[in-house]
């Protein structure tokens, strides 16, 4: 916000192409959020601007811009204007969808911490916003990314495709303490690219770029708009199976069709998430359910999905490997997406634990258990991240399960013969017998009989169960 001739925010700022990605550094060194509540920065503690991917076909700097300056002041200026204005954008409007989702946490986090004063016995349930619940047909209609969402990203991330990024930005990538946050989806897609290019899938397996971005496209667009199991879930287990895969110097231990598998396994292993977990679905019947079985719907569904997507020859990056090759990769990545359900959690832990004494990596199903179990390590490797990184990734959790409990199918089932009330059925059930109480009452008829209502009793997930009486 201030000027500093000795930093080099501006200058950074003047050498950017249009197409550029930059990130705000503070004087540690850390990469910070632009925004209203930045705070000034000062001659003596400078924050950097700095081009990590730059554009390599934009225009070098002219020769008089290394004049004594060191610097263009017009061209600098301008830019500074442009990035103002975005900012002014991004920061001071914010978009309907942030308002609302914000709204809604908003709420939720009232009603948390209300109810109990609400509550009496222990069952209310506010539904002031019931208008706000979802039909059975939400997620179709609403969760799916727009045509014109989906096309302005595909814009941006092509123009970035051919963006050269930079060596500490590459290291950085392989790092735990990689922030999800700071990146948006298109520069996400480039990071993705980035990571198929360094582990040498590209090379080895003769991968067109064309068509890792068409694939990486179709990825983006098949992950919905959801709280949590959204695309950039998608990244950060993809960006801890990366990472993982060089910090355990696996590339020197497994072949790099193994470490094919689990990249692609975890970028795909959430596809088409509705925020609906695996119980709903067997509980709700949904189509999903009836299509597997009830055995694992979501992960089918993603791994059904993943392999539609490279059904497509545009889309296919293992077009270019053999028949034998492909059919490795179908099964290991089969083998990985299923893995990550968790109610088969202890099954597969215990069969690792059982294989650690004697581990071989020259053994298949050896090899088979690892790769499991590292795809399940990544998907819930938020919380081994810093705090900074990890708690907005727990509200985003909540936000999907309290979506979930909005459903009506979730708060209307049949249970066990007995019927499972939701708590404003059981509101409403109250009144209806209170009301009925003070009617028959009111008549004298059945005075007697209604004093025993037999036992009625809550459980936490407050269903009532009601006597045959
Ligand atoms: N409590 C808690 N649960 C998590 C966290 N991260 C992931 N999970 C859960 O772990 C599950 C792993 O599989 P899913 O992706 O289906 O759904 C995930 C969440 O339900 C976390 O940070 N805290
Ligand atoms: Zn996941």
């Amino acid at each position: 916000k201030q000027k500093c001739t000795q930093c080099n925010l501006f200058r950074s700022a003047a050498e950017a192409g249009p197409h550029d990605i930059l990130k705000l550094y503070n004087p540690k060194g850390n990469i910070i959020n632009i925004s209203p509540g930045l705070e000034p920065n000062s001659p003596n503690s400078c924050y950097k601007l700095e081009v990590v991917a730059a554009d390599c076909n934009s225009e070098p700097l002219g020769a008089e811009l290394a004049g004594a300056l060191g610097f263009d002041l017009s061209s600098m200026e301008k830019r500074l204007q442009g990035l103002e204005k975005k900012i002014l954008i991004e920061a001071g409007e914010t978009p309907a969808v942030v308002y609302e989702m914000k709204k809604q946490v908003d709420s939720f986090q009232i009603k948390l911490e209300s109810v109990e004063h609400l509550s009496w016995l222990g069952l209310f349930k506010d539904l002031s916003e019931g208008t706000h619940k979802p039909s059975p047909f939400y997620h179709k209609r609403t969760l799916r990314k727009t045509r014109e969402e989906c096309e302005h990203v595909r814009e941006k991330f092509l123009q970035m495709s051919s963006l050269e990024v930079s060596e500490e930005v590459r290291q950085y990538l392989k790092t735990p303490t990689f922030d999800n946050w700071q990146w948006e989806d298109a520069e996400i897609m480039v990071l993705l690219q980035v990571m198929y290019t360094d582990l040498d899938f590209i090379a080895t397996f003769n991968i067109e770029p064309e068509v890792l971005q068409q694939f990486l496209f179709e990825v983006y667009r098949r992950y919905n708009n959801i709280p949590f199991h959204n695309f950039k879930h998608c990244f950060c287990v993809t960006q801890m199976m990366y990472g993982l895969i060089w910090l355990t110097d696996l590339r020197s231990k497994m072949d790099t069709i193994d470490l094919l598998i689990m990249l692609t396994s975890a970028v795909c292993h959430d596809l088409d998430h509705t925020g609906y977990n695996n119980a709903y679905q067997i509980n709700a019947r949904t189509e999903l359910a009836l299509r597997y079985n009830d055995i694992s719907p979501l992960e089918n569904h993603h791994c059904a999905v993943a392999f539609e997507i490279l059904e497509k020859t545009e889309n296919n990056v293992f077009r270019n490997l053999s028949m034998d090759q492909y059919k490795r990769i179908r099964e290991g990545i089969i083998k990985c997406i299923l893995a990550t359900d968790m109610t088969r959690h202890n099954e597969i832990l215990n069969k690792f634990k059982s294989i650690l004494p004697v581990f071989d990596f020259t053994n298949k199903d050896h090899k088979d258990v690892l790769m499991m179990i590292l795809i399940k390590v990544s998907d819930i490797s938020n919380e081994a991240r810093p705090m900074e990184v990890a708690e907005p990734w727990l509200d985003c959790l909540l936000q999907e399960f309290y979506n979930q409990v909005l459903m009506p199918e979730y708060q209307f089932q049949q249970y066990d013969g007995l019927f499972h009330f939701s708590c404003h059925d059981q509101y409403l059930l109250y009144v209806i017998f209170i009301v009925m109480c003070l009617v028959a009452i009111f008549f004298n008829k059945v005075k007697s009989e209604v004093t025993d209502v037999g036992p009625i009793s809550f459980n936490s997930s407050c269903s009532i169960y009601l006597s045959s009486e």
